[in-house]
């Protein structure tokens, strides 16, 4: 057998197979059946997980192919709770799915449970220090195995068992080519899968019917080499035992189905998973359901109420980024223009917004929003703080005003499009990170009050950072020599801690609606909130009086900001 690194060459910083012409030709993928169009694989798809709700695989009606419904018409269902549809907040399923990988990159994640030895470095449960966290369990840090320097593990325990279930085929492969990306990571993973009969029949003709965008990848000029030399490689390492058309389908096929795994701490997916009940789902920007992991499971959850009869959808990427890149990105991944009422809606705001305060193109918005985000990236980069003096952040700031000057010079840059509200949070950190506390502090209310995010998950996860930054502002008005004691206008330490409490409940209670009360993240963040309101002697969060003071607080606090009362927090009754 030809050596794998005899057969590598460098394409765009990445080690790849070469690319043999001749093969190119040969092969035509058979047409496409829809999951739909075959009963009894969808029982065995909506099998595979543990679903609480009943729910039906039938045409999409959002784009094409298969999509996953809440169901309607099974009568033993009729005058069952779920009759009447499911609340925002409910479990739609779990599963495990069947193969999951983490990215290069994330140094923290176990290869083998999942569990992310830096989680004590995130800044939730760095609240310990402040209130009393609850109980993390303490782990081990991650060692990376000997072989690859890629894959890591917490234990010797997880170590052994990911080298039977899978490392001892991809130690090799991933020396070869360490940034591998989890998707491709998981073709190569199947394809050996397959070949040690760990794939059941029913496993293998679902996988076979996925949606691979194989026509779409390879007339794509840029990616067509890197899927054929990913699947190339894949066959050279079996010892050219696989097909090379069925792998060559497959690695579109695993970039198209597989779902991010993203913890409910961040919105950053780590990592990407092969779960046969998730890919039948459709993509929305304003979905109605939601996915995260939890260790190795997959929880997909309801943000809205959901009817008999309607489409589950989730969102593929981070809902939290702007119209004009999400279509890019979904365009590129997926092959879409998505259509869905929130990209028409704020296609219609954004051509407004250029009419209004602007030259009238799209381009000009769009240009501007990347320009920002060159530099907001460019000023969390240790480079761009050295090239471009970066560290002075009022630089930054000037540089962000002038981009948004110039894009929309009739007007300010309306507060809430993004990427400004991520800028100014981005900000927030910087400047905290450089103890300019006000600076920081003004940022973070601004970015996450202003955003047009008033629930769901990104909220829960955006709100920590903003409670974070209050007790870390709150604690150096201790301080006496601090220059927040100068400024006359800063609001007092009680307004601080009100708002802190008043901000943690509202935290506590959607990440408990949302993640479920049984998910770590949510106990996480009840462990916090209950010690510090066990030590309250005012008012308790949740009565009225309390959110009478938090409402007074909460507004002198925002006038310091300069942030208006319109965007002003209310609690919940
Ligand atoms: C994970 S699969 C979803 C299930 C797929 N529809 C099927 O029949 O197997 C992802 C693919 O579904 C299609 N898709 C998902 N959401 C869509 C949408 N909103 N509009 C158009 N096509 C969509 C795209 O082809 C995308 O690459």
């Amino acid at each position: 057998m030809v050596e794998l690194e005899e057969l590598l060459l460098n394409v765009n910083g990445e080690t790849l197979p070469i690319l043999n012409e001749d093969d190119e030709d040969d092969f035509v993928p058979p047409a496409r059946l829809a999951f739909h169009t075959e009963p009894k694989l969808c029982d065995f798809i909506l099998r595979s997980a543990i679903i609480s709700v009943p729910l039906a695989i039938r045409s999409s009606g959002v784009g094409s192919g298969s999509g996953l419904f809440l169901a309607d018409d099974d009568k033993q269902q009729q005058g069952q709770h779920h009759g009447r549809g499911i609340n925002r907040g409910r479990e739609i399923f779990r599963s495990t799915p069947l193969m999951a990988a983490i990215d290069y990159g994330n140094d923290g994640f176990c290869h083998h449970c999942f569990k992310d030895a830096k989680a004590g470095e995130q800044p939730l449960l760095k609240f310990g220090g402040f209130g009393g966290a609850g109980d993390q369990e303490k782990m081990e840090e991650v060692k990376a195995c000997t072989g690859c320097h890629v894959a890591r593990f917490c234990s010797k325990k997880c170590q052994k068992a990911a080298w039977s279930k899978f490392h001892k085929d991809e130690c090799k492969i991933l020396r070869s080519v360490p940034r591998m990306k989890a998707q491709h990571l998981l073709a190569h993973r199947l394809v050996f899968w397959q070949q040690r009969g760990f794939i059941t029949t029913s496993q293998g003709k679902a996988i076979d019917m996925l949606e691979d965008h194989f026509n779409e990848y390879t007339k794509d000029e840029e990616r067509s080499p890197e899927v054929y030399g990913i699947a190339v490689a894949i066959c050279k390492a079996t010892g050219g035992k696989a097909n090379m058309g069925l792998v060559w389908k497959l690695v579109p096929a695993l970039r198209t189905n597989c779902i991010r795994m993203r913890p409910a701490s961040g919105k950053e997916a780590v990592g990407y998973a092969l779960d046969l009940l998730s890919a039948t789902i459709q993509h929305s920007c304003h979905p109605n359901a939601f996915a995260f992991f939890e260790g190795t499971e997959l929880r997909v959850r309801s943000l809205k109420k959901i009817l008999p009869g309607d489409e589950i959808t989730i969102c593929y990427i981070d809902p939290t980024i702007d119209l004009l890149q999400r279509q890019k990105i979904l365009l590129k991944r997926h092959f879409f223009d998505c259509n869905c009422t929130r990209c028409k809606n704020e296609y219609k705001e954004r051509k407004e917004c250029v009419k209004t305060l602007g030259d009238g193109k799209i381009s000009t918005l769009e240009k501007a929003q990347e320009q920002m985000l060159s530099l907001i990236n460019a000023a969390s980069s240790s480079q761009g703080m050295m090239s471009k003096g970066y560290d002075d952040l009022g630089k930054v700031e000037t540089a962000l005003r002038t981009i948004m000057r110039d894009a929309l010079p009739v007007s300010h840059w309306p507060a809430h499009i993004e990427p400004l509200p991520m800028v100014r949070q981005t900000l927030a950190a910087l400047y905290t990170s450089q103890k300019k506390y006000a600076d920081g502090l003004r940022n973070a209310l601004k970015g996450k009050l202003m955003s047009c995010r008033r629930d769901g998950p990104e909220w829960v996860n955006e709100m920590a950072d903003v409670i974070l930054i209050i007790l870390e502002t709150g604690c150096q008005l201790n301080e006496p020599s601090s220059p927040l004691l100068e400024d006359r206008t800063f609001p007092p330490a009680e307004d601080l801690q009100t708002v802190t409490y008043g901000y943690l409940y509202e935290m506590c209670r959607e990440a408990g609606t949302i993640f479920g009360g049984d998910s770590e993240y949510a106990k996480a963040i009840i462990n916090v909130f209950t010690p510090m309101v066990g030590k309250m002697t005012g008012d308790r969060p949740g009565s009225k009086e309390f959110a009478k003071a938090f409402e007074e607080a909460q507004g002198r606090l925002l006038q310091w900001a300069n942030v208006t009362s319109h965007y002003a927090l209310v609690m919940s009754s």
